[in-house]
């Protein structure tokens, strides 16, 4: 079947979390509208850019766009972006069922609203190895009052302005700003706008219910829990987990996860969910909505205050449920048992020329004016610097714990060239930030595959004996993980995918300072590029014949 969307994306006053600011919409909401589809469908959609002056481009998390690595959508990876007044038709078959995401990929501007979520179901006749009676879906954000460019021309200032802690934390597009901070000018926040009234899930008491929970935040990691629910986790990134009950759900940005709730609880009265910040001392209020048992009225606020969540700097919870994550029984898919080709990342905050930039083994990326995948394709290989990044760091001599001086860090658009259908190990190193005893957590995305999660360690990755700790028996696939503090993550993918893919830190802020980098695999066997993708930089005049 085909699932045609027309879709404008343009800059509307919103008040989300009840303070007014410019957030770009589709079709007037942020979030857009949820993409409903079924495994083996086509999605259309028809992007009309309503931005003024502004280009953008929008990425379908998690879709591994198997022989279309030209309509993921990744500015200056995969495309050049669209141009205002200008349409441009993403089409793409989505082959897995599961939870899925979309979002802009240009900038900073998905934090100005432009996200929502995909859901593939099963074909038909096909059943899910779990049972529910109802299938509802959130996405958890953060909110931050300034603008995306604001934020994006701060970080790249000298001296850096950090964009800090988010304003509020939103719950499926809602969340709750106090107006009555000093500062706010009036008539900017009303505490009554019918758009900042928390989100409502009604449930039928005795029924249970599917959750697909996606995080898209610009910065934060969350905790989301239901006062006085269990979870059962059975679905992460579009695999199967073997299920497993948690009081709360910690979730990284570019994350998704189906949790079963029954609604099992006194039918009396409505009651909190609530997504707090972990990993970073914020002061960020937890981000509030109802569930709302039937027949109570849906804004009847639940009687007990809400639920306070976990300590914020507590790591060993997190490891546990990232650890506890494995493959559905019946559902594994097993890796290859040895890889081809190991790269080791090491993560680091750096100034480089004055700026504060992350750093992958020392290199800071940044992107190219022609989009990699015609560059390869249509070998102007003189668009981007032909010097590959480093496969890994002089890791005897690193100290992770400390604060490091990295006098050698630079920048470069180099890329990783993978050998096509190979096995690569990538090996996620975190460290010490510029800040004494300070190390975060950054959640990687990978884009056009699905990998394999072999392991997770705290301290300095040891390459002859972690690796004969790795789970190759019923490892998790999921398409995001994340790199706790001061831990390394190990993970396995094939190469099997032609086309050039970013593989970077979800963080908003941290990929705009450059962390991340860039595979290509297997580009010679792509057929000819739609025209649709190029026209900027030296992709100029090179329309295919
Ligand atoms: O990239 C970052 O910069 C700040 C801080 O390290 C410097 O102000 C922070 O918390 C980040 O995650």
């Amino acid at each position: 079947k085909i699932r045609h969307y027309k879709w404008e994306v343009k800059y509307e006053y919103k008040s989300p979390d009840c303070h007014k600011k410019l957030a770009i919409t589709i079709n007037g909401g942020t979030p857009g509208p949820t993409i409903i589809a079924q495994q083996g469908d086509t999605v259309v959609v028809e992007l009309q850019n309503g931005l003024l002056t502004e280009n953008v481009a929008i990425h379908w998390h998690g879709i591994r766009q198997i022989g279309t690595p030209w309509m993921d959508g990744t500015e200056g990876v995969t495309q050049c972006p669209i141009l205002p007044a200008e349409t441009f038709v993403y089409k793409f078959v989505v082959d897995r069922p599961g939870t899925y995401m979309y979002h802009a990929h240009y900038g900073m501007q998905r934090e100005a609203g432009l996200y929502g979520a995909i859901r593939v179901s099963l074909p038909d006749g096909q059943i899910e190895p779990f049972s529910y009676d109802y299938d509802r879906s959130i996405i958890l954000n953060d909110w931050y009052h300034k603008s995306a460019y604001e934020q994006a021309v701060g970080l790249s200032s000298i001296p850096f302005v950090w964009v800090g802690e988010p304003q509020s934390i939103l719950i499926q597009g809602r969340g709750k700003f106090n107006c009555n901070t000093s500062g706010i000018a009036s008539g900017l926040c009303n505490a009554t706008n019918p758009e900042c009234s928390p989100y409502v899930l009604t449930v039928v008491p005795g029924k249970t219910y599917r959750l697909r929970i996606g995080s898209l935040t610009a910065l934060s990691a969350l905790s989301f829990e239901i006062e006085g629910h269990n979870m059962t986790v059975v679905e992460a990134d579009g695999h199967y987990v073997e299920p497993f009950v948690v009081q709360n759900l910690f979730i990284y940005s570019g994350e998704t996860y189906s949790v079963l709730i029954k609604a099992d609880q006194s039918p009396s009265r409505n009651y909190w969910a609530s997504a707090k910040v972990v990993s970073r001392n914020s002061s960020t209020p937890n981000g509030l909505a109802i569930l709302n048992y039937y027949p109570n009225h849906p804004r009847r606020n639940p009687t007990a205050s809400p639920p306070i969540g976990p300590i914020w700097n507590d790591i060993g919870p997190r490891l546990a449920q990232s650890l506890a994550i494995k493959a559905r029984k019946g559902f594994i898919h097993t890796p290859p048992q040895t890889s081809d080709r190991v790269i080791i990342m090491l993560n680091t905050q750096n100034r480089i020329n004055g700026n504060v930039r992350w750093s992958i083994n020392n290199v800071s990326f940044h992107l190219p004016h022609t989009p990699y995948l015609i560059a390869y394709k249509h070998n102007l290989l003189h668009t981007f610097e032909q010097n590959p990044p480093p496969e890994g760091y002089d890791s005897a001599n690193y100290d992770i714990f400390s604060v490091a001086n990295n006098t050698n860090a630079t920048t470069s658009n180099g890329a990783y060239r993978l050998k096509f259908n190979t096995t690569v190990d990538i090996i996620l190193q975190n460290a010490n930030t510029m800040n004494l005893n300070n190390s975060e957590t950054h959640p990687w995305h990978l884009h056009g595959h699905d990998f394999w999660v072999l392991g997770y360690g705290t301290g300095k990755f040891n390459g002859s004996s972690d690796p004969k700790r790795y789970n190759l028996v019923d490892p998790i696939m999921k398409n995001t993980v994340a790199v706790h503090p001061y831990g390394w993550t190990a993970l396995r993918f094939r190469a099997d995918n032609p086309g050039v893919w970013a593989f970077h830190c979800h963080i908003e802020s941290h990929f705009y300072m450059g962390m991340g980098v860039v595979f290509e695999e297997g580009v010679e066997r792509l057929g000819k590029l739609p025209n649709s993708i190029m026209g900027c930089g030296d992709s100029k005049g090179h329309h295919s014949p």
